[in-house]
C-alpha cells in the first residue's frame, strides 16, 4: 500500500497529469475552462503515462480528458445545432457527476498526500482519511464510468438529432426539386400547347380543320379562334393576357376559362386514338374455338372442376371497328394511287359498312301478308326490332344476313388482294377476301394490315406496314400456328381469365394430331379451371378426358354420345332451324349452338344465316327446358351488343353466351379481344337480371324528368344528332334548353370520333336519302361499340317501302335504346295495320 501510494496513481477517466509546476497547472486550468473541459477542481496528480495516450483518440476519450481534446479524431458528422450542442456539452447530469468527481478527487488528493507522509506523524483524523482512500478511489472510478456512459449516450443522441435534421433537410430539398421540375414540365407542356394552338390557326384559316367536335358551343369556338389571333396579333396587352392566362391557367379569354381552353387545345392535339383495324380476312378456324360464356350448361360433375366460370373482363376499350367495316371496296391500286381522296373514316378506308344496307327482311313484303312482323312487345325487353326471318347467305364476316331482292344486297364487294384461304393442297379456295382493314392514323401516317391464312393447319398472320406514300412494305409474321405451342399460347392468353370455356375445333387433323392439340389445350383449361369441349369427336373427348363434346347435325346423335361419355359430360349441338332446337331439347342436349347468326369467313356456311331475329325465334324453343344457348357465327365486338339484344325470343328468352372464333383467335391481342367481348356479355346479363320497372305514374315521370334535367345540366353532354332538316333547329335549341349541347353531323367520317366524345345519339330518318344512310349506319354501330345510348325516331316508317327497308337495315346493324314513334310508326314497326284501320273508320 505505501508503495502504491508513492507511485502516481492511474485513474481511468481522470484528467491528465499535473503538478509539474504551478504555471502548468494554471495553464491547464485556463485551457480546461476555455474548452469547456476540466476546471480547477480537476485532479492533477493522476497521470496516464501509457504510450497510447499519444495516438489519435476517439472523441469519448478526449472528453474523458485523458489527452488533449485537439488530438482526438473528429468523426464525419453533421455539425450540431445549438440545441444539439446543449445535449452534448451542457448536460446537467454530467455537471452533477463532475461535481461529485471533483469533491471525490480532492479527497483522494488529500489522502495521497497523507499516504506519502510518515504514518506516525498522522493524527487520528488523518489516519481515518487514509483508511478511507481505497473506497474513495472506487467511488471515483465508478463516477468516471457513469459519466462516460452518460456522455456516450448524449453524444449518440446529438448525432441522431443531427442526422435526423440532415434527413429532413434532404427531404425538403427533394420536395423543392420535384416542385421545380413539375413546374418546369407544366410550363413546357403549356408552352408546347400554346405553340400547338398557334399552329392550329393555320389549319383553321385554310379550313382544313374546323375542330367542331372539340367545342361545346360557339362561345368556345370563337374564344379559341380569337386567342390564336391574339397570340399572333399586334395588340401587346391582349397577347400578354393570352399568354399569362394560358400559362397560369387562371382567368378567362372572351368568356371561356383558360383551364377549359387548355383542355380543348389538348384534346385537339391528342385526339382519341383511331381504332385498331379488325383482322378480318379469312381465318383458319381449324385450330380452336373459344366459346365465350357457357356458364350453366355444365352439369354438376364435369370432368374438371364442375364449376363453369362466368366471363369477367374489363371495359370495351380496345376498340375494333364494327362489323361491316371489314371490307375495303377500293382496289389496292386505287387506294395507293390516290390515298388522299380515299374515303377515310377515322382510320377505316371504307366508311360504308359492308352489308349495312343489306336488309335481310323485306318488311314491306310482310306488310302485305299482314302480321309477319313481330308484335311491339318484342321491343320491350330486348330492344329487338327485327322479325325472325332468314336470309339465304352472306359471304361477309360479321355482317347482317343478305337478302337478294330488296335493293340492299350486301354484295361481297371486296376487290382486295385475294390471297385468300387455302385449305390443303386440293382444298377449297376461298380467295377474294383481301379483308383489308386499311387504316389511317392521325398525323398522316397511313398503315395497312392484312391477315392471311397460309395452310390448312397453320394460321399465320402477316402484318404489312406501309409508310405514307411509300411502296416499301415490311412483312412481319406475327402469329400463329395453332398446332405449335405458340398457337396454344394464344388460347392460353385469351382463355386465361376472359372466356368461360374453350372448344377445340379441328377439322382437318388426323386423330393423333387432334388428340395432341386437345391434350395441350386441356392442360391450359385445367390450369384456369375452365371446361374443354371437343368439336365433333366423342373419341377425342374420351381420350383426353374433356368436359364434353359439341356435335353437329351430321355427327353422332346425342343419345349415342351420352352412352359413350361418362356421366355428367356436357353435350352441345349445332342448330340452325327451330325444329333442330326442339329436337335437341328432346334428345337431352345440355346446350345448343345457334347460328350462323352473321356472315362468317371462318367456315363455309351452307345453312341460312339466321340473323338476330332468327336466333330469337330459335331461343323460343328452349323455353322451360333449362337447355342453354350460345349464338355463333360472325360475332364481333362491333355487333355483339346488337347480337345479344336482338337475339331474344318473343317470350323473353335470351342467349346464355356467344361462341367466337376469329375475333379472338385472329386478333393481334386475343386476350383483350376476349375481354372486350366478355365485358359486353357480362353487361348484357346484368341488364337482363335487373328487375323491369312497371309503368311509372304521372308524378313519378315528372319527378324523374326533373331529376334527369338536373343531371343533364350537371354533365352538359354533347348529343350527336342526325336529324331531319325540318326539325334540326328546334332540336338543337331544345337540346341547349335542357342543358345539353347538340352537334349535328352526318358525315360518315366523323361518326367514330363523335361516338367517342358524345353522350348520346339521336337518329331521326325524317328526310333521309339513300345517299345519307352511311352516316346513321356508322353512327349507330359506333354508338353501340362505345356504349352510348341511341334514340331512334323512325319518322313515317310505314309510309314507304324505302323507309321500311332503311329502318330495318339500321335496326339490323345496331341496337337502339329508345325507339320513339307515333302510333302509326310503332304500328308499322310492329307489323300491324290496326291503327290505320281505326283511323279510317
Ligand atoms: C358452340 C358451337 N356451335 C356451333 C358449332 C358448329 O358445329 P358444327 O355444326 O358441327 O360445325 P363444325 O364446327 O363442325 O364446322 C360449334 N363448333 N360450336
Ligand atoms: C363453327 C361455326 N359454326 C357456325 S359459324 C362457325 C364459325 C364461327 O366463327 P367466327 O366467330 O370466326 O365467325
Amino acid at each position: 500500500m505505501p508503495d502504491s501510494l508513492t507511485l502516481p496513481r492511474i485513474v481511468p477517466g481522470a484528467p491528465p497529469p499535473s503538478a509539474s509546476s504551478k504555471n502548468t497547472k494554471r495553464r491547464r486550468k485556463a485551457k480546461g475552462k476555455s474548452e469547456g473541459g476540466q476546471d480547477e477542481g480537476t485532479p492533477s496528480v493522476v497521470v496516464t503515462p501509457a504510450p497510447e495516450a499519444h495516438k489519435a483518440l476517439e472523441p469519448e476519450e478526449a472528453r474523458e480528458g485523458s489527452v488533449a481534446p485537439d488530438s482526438a479524431v473528429q468523426p464525419e458528422a453533421p455539425s450540431p445545432l445549438p440545441e444539439e450542442e446543449s445535449v452534448l456539452k451542457n448536460s446537467p447530469i454530467v455537471e452533477l457527476v463532475n461535481k461529485r468527481l471533483k469533491v471525490t478527487t480532492k479527497k483522494i488528493t488529500r489522502g495521497a498526500v497523507l499516504a506519502a507522509t510518515d504514518p506516525s506523524k498522522l493524527n487520528d483524523d488523518q489516519l481515518r482519511i487514509l483508511k478511507g482512500l481505497p473506497s474513495l478511489e472506487a467511488v471515483q472510478k465508478e463516477l468516471g464510468e457513469v459519466k462516460k456512459a452518460i456522455e456516450l449516450y448524449e453524444a449518440d443522441l446529438a448525432h441522431e438529432l443531427a442526422s435526423k435534421r440532415l434527413e429532413t433537410e434532404k427531404t425538403a430539398d427533394a420536395r423543392i426539386r420535384a416542385a421545380v421540375e413539375s413546374t418546369q414540365t407544366d410550363l413546357i407542356t403549356k408552352t408546347s400547347s400554346l405553340l400547338g394552338l398557334v399552329g392550329l390557326r393555320a389549319s383553321f384559316a385554310t379550313g382544313n380543320f374546323d375542330g367542331s367536335a372539340f367545342f361545346a358551343d360557339d362561345l368556345e369556338r370563337s374564344a379559341i379562334f380569337s386567342i390564336t389571333d391574339a397570340l399572333l396579333g399586334e395588340d401587346g396587352e391582349r397577347k400578354q393576357s393570352a399568354v399569362n392566362g394560358f400559362l397560369l391557367g387562371t382567368g378567362d379569354f372572351d368568356g371561356v376559362a383558360f383551364s377549359r381552353i387548355s383542355e380543348i387545345v389538348e384534346s385537339m392535339r391528342n385526339p382519341p386514338r383511331a381504332p385498331t383495324p379488325t383482322q378480318d380476312s379469312p381465318i383458319d378456324a381449324s385450330g380452336s374455338v373459344s366459346v365465350v360464356d357457357t356458364r350453366g350448361y355444365a352439369p354438376e360433375a364435369t370432368a374438371l372442376s364442375g364449376s363453369f366460370h362466368f366471363i369477367q373482363a374489363s371495359e370495351i376499350e380496345s376498340v375494333e371497328p364494327p362489323a361491316g367495316w371489314t371490307e375495303n371496296p377500293i382496289e389496292p391500286e386505287e387506294e395507293d394511287a390516290a390515298p388522299s381522296e380515299e374515303p377515310v373514316t377515322n382510320g377505316h378506308t371504307d366508311p360504308t359498312p359492308v352489308g349495312a344496307g343489306g336488309s335481310t327482311l323485306d318488311w314491306s313484303a310482310e306488310d302485305h301478308e299482314g302480321g309477319g312482323l313481330p308484335p311491339i312487345e318484342d321491343f320491350a325487353p330486348s330492344g329487338s326490332a327485327t322479325p325472325a326471318e332468314e336470309a339465304s347467305a352472306t359471304p361477309v364476316d360479321g355482317t347482317p344476313p343478305v337478302e337478294g331482292d330488296d335493293g340492299f344486297v350486301a354484295t361481297h364487294r371486296s376487290r382486295g388482294r385475294g390471297r385468300g384461304f387455302h385449305r390443303g393442297g386440293g382444298g377449297e379456295y376461298r380467295g377474294g377476301h383481301g379483308g383489308r382493314g386499311g387504316f389511317r392514323e392521325r398525323g398522316g401516317y397511313r398503315g395497312e394490315r392484312e391477315v392471311n391464312v397460309a395452310t390448312e393447319v397453320q394460321m399465320r398472320k402477316e402484318v404489312k406496314v406501309r409508310a405514307a406514300d411509300s411502296e416499301d412494305v415490311v412483312v412481319t409474321e406475327v402469329e400463329v400456328d395453332p398446332l405449335a405451342s405458340g398457337g396454344m399460347m394464344v388460347n392460353e392468353v385469351a382463355v386465361a381469365e376472359e372466356v368461360a370455356d374453350v372448344e377445340v375445333r379441328e377439322k382437318d387433323a388426323d386423330t393423333g394430331e387432334f388428340i395432341k392439340i386437345a391434350k395441350e389445350t386441356k392442360a391450359i383449361c385445367d390450369k384456369y379451371k375452365i371446361p374443354l369441349i371437343i368439336n365433333d369427336r366423342v373419341d377425342v373427348a374420351l381420350a383426353v378426358g374433356a368436359t364434353g363434346v359439341h356435335l353437329g347435325q351430321e355427327d353422332m346423335d346425342i343419345a349415342q354420345a351420352r352412352k359413350l361419355l361418362p356421366p355428367g359430360a356436357v353435350i352441345g349441338i349445332s342448330c340452325n332451324k327451330p325444329e333442330q332446337v326442339a329436337e335437341a331439347v328432346k334428345g337431352g342436349a345440355d346446350y345448343v349452338g345457334i347460328g350462323a347468326v352473321w356472315g362468317t369467313q371462318t367456315k363455309d356456311v351452307t345453312n341460312k344465316i339466321i340473323g338476330v331475329r332468327g336466333v330469337g325465334e330459335r331461343l323460343k324453343e328452349l323455353d322451360g327446358s333449362g337447355v342453354k344457348a350460345v349464338a355463333i357465327g360472325g360475332i364481333k365486338s362491333g355487333n355483339l351488343w346488337r347480337t345479344l339484344h336482338g337475339s331474344v325470343s318473343v317470350t323473353g328468352h335470351a342467349l346464355d353466351g356467344v361462341a367466337v372464333v376469329s375475333e379472338i383467335v385472329a386478333s393481334q391481342d386475343p386476350r383483350s379481344a376476349a375481354a372486350s367481348l366478355s365485358k359486353t356479355v357480362k353487361t348484357f346479363k346484368e341488364e337482363q337480371a335487373r328487375p323491369r320497372e312497371l309503368v311509372p305514374s304521372k308524378n313519378d315521370i315528372i319527378d324523374r324528368v326533373s331529376e334527369l334535367v338536373a343531371k343533364i345540366r350537371g354533365v352538359n353532354p354533347l348529343v350527336h344528332q342526325i336529324t331531319n332538316n325540318v326539325v334540326a333547329t328546334q332540336s338543337a335549341n331544345i337540346t341547349l334548353a335542357i342543358g345539353a349541347s347538340p352537334i349535328m353531323a352526318t358525315e360518315p367520317r366523323e361518326m367514330e370520333d363523335l361516338a367517342r366524345i358524345c353522350g348520346a345519339l339521336l337518329v331521326n330518318i325524317g328526310t333521309l336519302r339513300e345517299d345519307g344512310l352511311d352516316g346513321p349506319r356508322l353512327a349507330g354501330q359506333f354508338a353501340n361499340k362505345f356504349r352510348k345510348p341511341i334514340v331512334f325516331d323512325p319518322v313515317g316508317v310505314g309510309a314507304t317501302s324505302f323507309r321500311k327497308q332503311s329502318v330495318k337495315g339500321l335496326l339490323d346493324l345496331w341496337q337502339a335504346g329508345v325507339i320513339k314513334g307515333n302510333a302509326g310508326e310503332l304500328a308499322a314497326l310492329a307489323g300491324t295495320t290496326e291503327v290505320i284501320y281505326l283511323r279510317s273508320h
